[in-house]
């Protein structure tokens, strides 16, 4: 049994349910498949998903939101036109849904937030349903609840409850194509609770995982996972195949066409999962496996993302300190600030988080703490950091791995801020100025993937 995942962009509009329906029928294996919302049709679209939180803001807001109802039933309406599908019934429930949320949630700002949030994915759902029932395929909507999966209670960040899984095994049960919303699930209070965006890829794999799936397919926009970010390095490599843990830092670290949290049911239940194109079905696309052969392939890819800043802190004799690190970081826990890394000198320390956390006088707070608490010499933030990771199995046991990379920065002219080596196996971090990434990125690449014969290509 596969389960399919079709992302924004494969759900964007009728030609894109068409490719997705071609795609469900040509084998009997695709009994589950979780959708997305619709997503972007052209560059500078608006995801319906981005358009409910814009919905779901003005009503916080107290303004005007009738227009953006209509905004959202045209888009569904659009595409069941364009399918020839009677959905008067369909979008007369859509209105009346997104019309009772607000209704019943409007002074629970979070909860009316996730509510209208996941009602993008629960109506393309529905509406797929539709479609595959109309060319004939035994095919049903399933809600999450049904499904059984159940979540934390957070809004915006739900984290799946393991009892979810015993009861989605049963949906092997079940006959013909499942359709299953993606992107929430329901706590045990029973509220919709969302998973963090991108989050359908996150359903997926814990339906893959529940019910035991040989394969969890995602489908998305490109070929294949590239070694680099399409939108840095015109036409990269391709990748054949990548392991869940260099998959795991890579989207942690910027490879946005897999979300690095999905990985973790899949990885557990042993299953593989292949990234595949809805536009492009034959093409091959990326396995992610538990085990490569990197003997030719040592680096698997080169992540980047911006928006981060680095607390940096001196204080003579902070290596006799004991206890200073704790404290520091406790300062940061007091404020519900996570952090990404922590590179340390002997009387110095840099703590490297994402700007956005620093927000709404925190910034401000936390150096005046780190002052008079810790009676540093000096702390100040320094902001504009992007953080590069070049992540591979094989970065262990080959010589010069490191060197490769500053070598190629330094020939591009490009300053190293700072250096993280030894705490993954498998990765290696870089920070640089944002405004010297893109080029970063690029040197790094040809180092790695044009300058030396490499494997692993699809
Ligand atoms: N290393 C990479 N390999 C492939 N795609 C990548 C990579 N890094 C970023 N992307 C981007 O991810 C996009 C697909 O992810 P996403 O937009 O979330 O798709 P979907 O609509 O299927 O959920 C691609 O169109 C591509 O621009
Ligand atoms: N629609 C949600 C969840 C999701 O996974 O979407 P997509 O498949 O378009 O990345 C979002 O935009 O966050």
């Amino acid at each position: 049994m596969k389960v399919a995942k079709f992302g924004g962009s494969s759900v964007a509009s009728a030609t894109q349910f068409r490719k997705v329906a071609d795609i469900v029928s040509s084998d009997v294996e695709r009994r589950i498949i979780v959708v997305s919302a619709p997503g972007k049709r052209f560059k500078d679209d608006i995801k319906i998903t981005d358009i409910l939180i814009q919905l779901a803001q003005a009503v916080i807001d107290g303004k005007v939101y009738d227009e953006i109802v209509q905004t959202v039933i045209t888009r569904y309406a659009e595409i069941a036109k364009e399918l020839e599908l009677p959905a008067d019934g369909f979008l007369a429930e859509l209105e009346h849904d997104l019309r009772w949320k607000i209704n019943e949630y409007r002074d629970h700002p979070s909860r009316l937030l996730d509510a209208i949030k996941a009602s993008g994915e629960d109506h393309n759902a529905r509406l797929m349903a539709l479609y595959l029932q109309e060319i004939g395929l035994e095919a049903s909507y399933v809600n999450p609840r049904e499904a059984g999966i159940v979540v934390t209670d957070e809004p915006g960040n739900a984290q799946i409850l393991p009892e979810s899984y015993e009861k989605l095994y049963h949906l092997r049960e079940r006959r013909g194509v499942l359709v299953i919303p993606g992107f929430f699930g329901y706590s045990q209070e029973g509220n919709i609770v969302t998973f963090p965006r991108g989050g359908s890829d996150i359903t997926g794999s814990i339906v893959a995982a529940g019910v035991k799936a040989d394969v969890y397919e995602n489908f998305t926009d490109v070929d294949s996972i590239y070694c680099v970010n399409p939108s840095i390095v015109e036409n990269p490599r391709q990748l054949k195949e990548i392991t869940y843990r260099e998959m795991r830092e890579l989207s942690y670290s910027g490879f946005s066409v897999f979300h690095d949290e999905a990985l973790e049911p899949v990885y557990k239940a042993g299953i593989p999962v292949c990234v595949k194109n809805t536009n492009n079905p034959a093409a091959p696309g990326t396995w992610i496996v538990a085990k490569r052969n990197h003997l030719d392939a040592p680096i698997a890819g080169i992540a980047s993302d911006t928006g981060f800043c680095s607390i940096n802190i001196s204080k003579y004799l902070m290596n006799r300190e004991i206890g200073f690190g704790r404290k520091l970081l406790q300062i940061l826990e007091d404020e519900g600030i996570s952090y990404e890394h922590i590179p340390s000198g002997i009387d110095n320390m840099s703590v490297i988080l994402r700007a956005s956390q620093l927000e709404g006088g925190k910034e401000q707070r936390i150096l005046d703490r780190i002052q008079m608490e810790l009676e540093v010499d000096e702390v100040h933030v320094e902001h504009g950091l992007a953080l590069i990771m070049v992540v591979g199995e094989g970065m262990e046991r080959t010589v010069g791995m490191a060197a490769k990379a500053t070598t190629a920065l330094a020939k591009a002219n490009i300053n190293l801020e700072m250096i993280n080596q030894g705490s993954s196996e498998v990765s290696m971090m870089f920070g640089v100025k944002e405004e010297v990434v893109v080029d970063a990125v690029r040197a790094l690449y040809q180092a790695y993937f044009q300058e030396a014969v490499v494997g692993n290509e699809v």
